[in-house]
């Protein structure tokens, strides 16, 4: 487990990561989300002791990184898969990692085994391709055979298969009891990957949902509508809180708001409504909104 309390992180006038309390939970694969610079990395870091935070608290099992006895058996992380020598080998880089803390050297073969890196432990790192580089990041993370796992931008730039086999291992990791943490940015990966989601828009907490809630959640709140007078009622609805954006066939698609609250308010302006149906978007486009939406300051919150 993880927890964050009211963790924060200035830098400057800029507030990285700001008052931010969150538990990640074992056994699920938790997926940190949010636009460009809405403090992901700032957030991993700390948790890794990497960075201080300003104020507040980042523990795993209840303790901070730079408390834990033994941090690779208890935290395993890949946060940049380029950061291995590139002359080493492969066995050899492992290996190093290990003794320098304190792990059994067997530790080193089960790790290749589980990324499938076996046959390359005798090569340098240098010929590695950038998807065998984010294998050995990951290997390197299970040495220590630890309770949890973070990874950041993990998925980006893998090929269907990669990002399959790295979908199948986190799983495994997360049905093992582990608690894993994950952020990237193809949100309809993420939505392949993760089942706990952490929205982040400019340090702050966006939504803290599962994807099951997330998605009954946007059923609720989307319908497609056509009325009279579109540029109007577009907005009425967008002052009131609503994302609007024009459909096919001059429908409108209303998210953020209830059947019940769109006729209300279509009632208070007099505008004609010819057809309300509710809509049941997929996970990949309820992230997209929750993300873009969290960006412009309104109110996707109300998912968590
Ligand atoms: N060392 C630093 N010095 C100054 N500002 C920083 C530093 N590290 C991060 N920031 C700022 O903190 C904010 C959050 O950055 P962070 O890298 O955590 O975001 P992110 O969500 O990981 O972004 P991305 O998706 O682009 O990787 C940004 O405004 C960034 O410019």
């Amino acid at each position: 487990m993880i927890e964050l309390h009211r963790l924060t992180k200035r830098y400057g006038a800029v507030r990285a990561v700001d008052d931010l309390t969150v538990t990640v939970r074992p056994a699920r694969i938790t997926g940190l989300i949010g636009p460009n610079g809405a403090g992901k990395t700032t957030t991993l870091r700390m948790i890794l002791g990497l960075t201080a935070p300003t104020s507040g608290t980042a523990t795993t099992a209840g303790r901070r990184y730079a408390d834990l006895p033994s941090p690779m058996r208890q935290v395993g992380a890949l946060l940049d898969a380029r950061a291995a020598h590139e002359g080493r080998r492969v066995g050899d880089h492992l290996l190093w990692l290990a003794r320098s803390n304190g792990l059994p050297r067997w530790r080193v073969g089960e790790a290749l085994r589980l990324v499938g890196l076996e046959q390359m432990a005798g090569r340098p790192i240098r010929v590695l391709s950038a998807g065998m580089r984010r294998r050995l990041g990951i290997a390197a993370s299970l040495l220590g055979d630890p309770e949890v796992l973070i990874y950041d931008d993990v998925i980006g730039g893998l090929d269907p298969a990669g990002a399959a086999w790295l979908r199948t291992l986190l799983r495994r990791l997360a049905d093992q009891g582990r608690t894993v943490l994950v952020t990237g940015h193809p949100m309809g990966e993420m939505a392949r990957i993760a089942d706990q989601f952490i929205v982040l828009d400019r340090g702050r907490l966006v939504a803290d949902s599962s994807a099951e809630e997330l998605s009954r959640c946007a059923a609720r709140q989307r319908a497609l509508i056509r009325c009279d007078d579109h540029r109007f009622f577009t907005a009425r609805l967008t002052a009131a809180g609503a994302r609007v954006r024009e459909g096919t066939d001059r429908t409108l698609v209303v998210s953020g708001m209830d059947g019940a609250e769109i006729h209300g308010l279509a009632a208070a302006y007099g505008v004609r409504l010819h057809e309300l149906t509710p809509q049941r978007p997929s996970l990949e486009e309820v992230l997209l909104e929750l993300v873009h939406s969290g960006a412009n300051g309104d109110r996707a919150g109300r998912a968590a």
